[in-house]
């Protein structure tokens, strides 16, 4: 049974809950507030005892922090990998069992660093006996999928569910284990490697959680039903004894099953006298939207708070995604438009204005394998390569990851050649618009004559030619940045978000059906209903063909056609 509450409910501090709640319900609204009233009552917090507020993304962080004000001081707000390897992996690293590997000495953090390069790549091949495997690209990807979980009996295990190269080689079941140890033989801790080490950690030294216990008397997770299985394991045996665990979440929008999340996770989580509640509130969108966001789902009805009548949500029809956006806009006035497309190829080409067709998403990774045959070459095509991403994400304020990308081109630890790529980026920044329409080989004299001198010299012949085919937009299109900020974002990356007009790339008509069927068990549907939540005041749906069924069906439920 769940109790219906609202956002501004005020709920017994020591008892464990779950939340479930549509968009726009206020979650984070609740549960701040449920923090602040829990710092303001609870007798177990103290200077070392705080409260664990756990969310899905370091942008959720910083809006709970900044709205928590000065009360953050006692909560430890973090994502989950941060905060387990903080807790868990760093100060218990020495107990990690040395069968694994781990050179515990060499570790630096956790990122999603794959290990690489030819001798690595090779000395994987000899160890899993496949040196007839060519594909290395392929290998690098399916390593770059591989994810750590259950098998069927509870022995986590790192597969994935397509061990296949897209050359067709299947590569053999072991070999990911064999990949893994290779990488901690070096150091190397992926994200995911965090879950694993900390289920373990926890698993096998009961003192590591009676700690976590005693620092941590609460213990709330945000966005629950993105919470992959390991994570949920580990959250159980936190809340075996003394710590109270609170989730809120909402199943119709776990979106991440590729990081392993799954649809059932949020119904399913319990724990003993765990008390259920519902928010069936939307603060955030017009009636006419809440109508259509209700016809999308079953399992909750929500009512529209606002008040506010707007629009009618509009299905445009335009055979190219810009004319659609300039029709949206013209409806706009103008007020900003934020378009959510499922793939980060449209998200990127809206937003420099190309059409999706001439997007070429493999154009920078074609540099690394055409300008190659030699470790000179490597070094050329490398600084290039980089230089480019580091450029674009910079452009897009993103500046952790560009710095990720610079420190590609000096060697680790070499300050000077730190202080010189910074530089040299700020140099090629502020000659942007001279390269950014002319050739990638015009954008390497740059580099060549100007910035990096030992950069070999292009001679004549093919790799020359293909510098000289190429564009830098084009290149530049292909940077995909990882936390998007811009009017043009991926429906992944606006999850949490709110807008007053939004648009929804649809690449196929064959996608309205979405709002003719009610299907939450696909994850399609649900990434559908996610970006069709974000909207507060205009919704737009763009498709590139509407035959006559589908716009009867859509007009009946309240869509104006334009
Ligand atoms: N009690 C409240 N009073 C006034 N406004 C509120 C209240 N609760 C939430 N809001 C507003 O309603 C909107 C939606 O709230 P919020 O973003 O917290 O929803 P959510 O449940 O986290 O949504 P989603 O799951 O879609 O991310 C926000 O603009 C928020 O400021």
């Amino acid at each position: 049974m769940s109790v219906v509450i609202n956002s501004d409910s005020v709920l017994d501090i020591e008892q464990h809950f779950k939340v479930a709640a549509g968009p726009g319900a206020g979650k984070t609204h609740w549960l701040v507030n449920h923090i602040r009233n829990t710092l303001h009552k609870s007798g177990r917090l103290g200077k070392t005892r705080k409260i664990a507020c756990i969310t899905y993304t370091n942008t959720a962080v910083e809006a709970i922090t900044r709205r928590l004000g000065p009360s953050a001081i006692q909560v430890e707000v973090s994502t989950i990998h941060a905060f387990l390897y903080k807790h868990v992996v760093k100060p218990y690293i020495m107990f990690i069992d040395p069968a694994y590997g781990l050179d515990v000495s060499s570790v630096d953090g956790h990122d999603d660093k794959i290990a690489s390069g030819y001798q690595f790549l090779a000395d994987w091949k000899n160890a899993t006996k496949q040196t007839a495997l060519r594909d290395d690209a392929a290998i690098l990807e399916a390593f770059k999928s591989a994810r750590w979980r259950f098998d069927a009996s509870g022995i986590l295990v790192v597969e994935p569910d397509y061990p296949r190269t897209s050359s067709g080689y299947s590569i053999k079941k072991p070999s990911y284990r064999v990949y893994k140890s290779m990488a901690w033989q070096k150091g190397i801790m992926h994200h995911d490697d965090v879950l694993f080490f900390s289920y373990d950690l926890i698993k096998n030294n009961s003192s590591i959680v009676d700690i976590l216990r005693a620092k941590f008397p609460y213990f709330f997770i945000d966005e629950f039903q993105d919470t992959n299985p390991i994570q949920v394991a580990i959250l159980k045996l936190i809340g075996e004894s003394d710590t109270i665990v609170g989730i809120i979440g909402d199943k119709a929008q776990s979106i991440y099953a590729f990081q392993g999340a799954k649809y059932d996770t949020f119904d399913s989580f319990n724990l003993v006298n765990m008390e259920s509640y519902t928010i069936e509130d939307n603060r955030r969108s017009t009636d006419e939207i809440v109508g259509i966001l209700n016809l999308t789902r079953s399992d909750i009805s929500q009512s529209s708070i606002r008040g506010a009548s707007g629009i009618a949500p509009n299905v445009v029809v335009a055979g190219d995604f810009m004319s659609g956006l300039i029709k949206c806009q013209v409806a706009c006035g103008d007020e900003e438009l934020h378009t959510l497309s499922y793939a980060n190829k449209v998200a990127n080409s809206l937003k420099r204005s190309l059409s999706p067709d001439s997007f070429d998403s493999k154009a920078l990774d074609e540099l690394l394998k055409k300008d190659a045959p030699s470790s000179a070459n490597k070094y050329r095509s490398r600084i290039i390569y980089n230089f480019i991403v580091a450029i674009e994400l910079i452009r897009e304020q993103k500046f952790a990851d560009a710095f990720k990308a610079l420190s590609k081109i000096y060697k680790k630890g070499d300050a000077d050649g730190k202080k010189k790529s910074l530089n040299d980026l700020l140099v090629l920044l502020g000659r942007y618009e001279s390269f950014k329409n002319d050739s990638l080989y015009n954008f390497y004299l740059i580099i060549k004559d100007e910035l990096f001198y030992d950069v070999s010299v292009l001679r004549m012949g093919g790799v020359k030619t293909y510098y000289e085919s190429k564009v830098y937009s084009d290149m530049a299109s292909c940077v995909i940045a990882t936390e998007e900020n811009g009017l043009c974002k991926t429906i992944h990356k606006a999850k949490g978000d709110e807008f007053d007009n939004v648009v929804v790339i649809f690449e196929k008509e064959t996608e309205l059906s979405f709002f003719l069927e009610n299907n939450m068990e696909r994850e399609e549907h649900r990434i559908k209903y996610v970006a069709i939540s974000r909207a507060k005041n205009r919704l737009f749906i763009i498709t590139p063909n509407l035959g006559e069924k589908n716009k009867q069906g859509l007009m009946s439920l309240g869509f104006a056609i334009i």
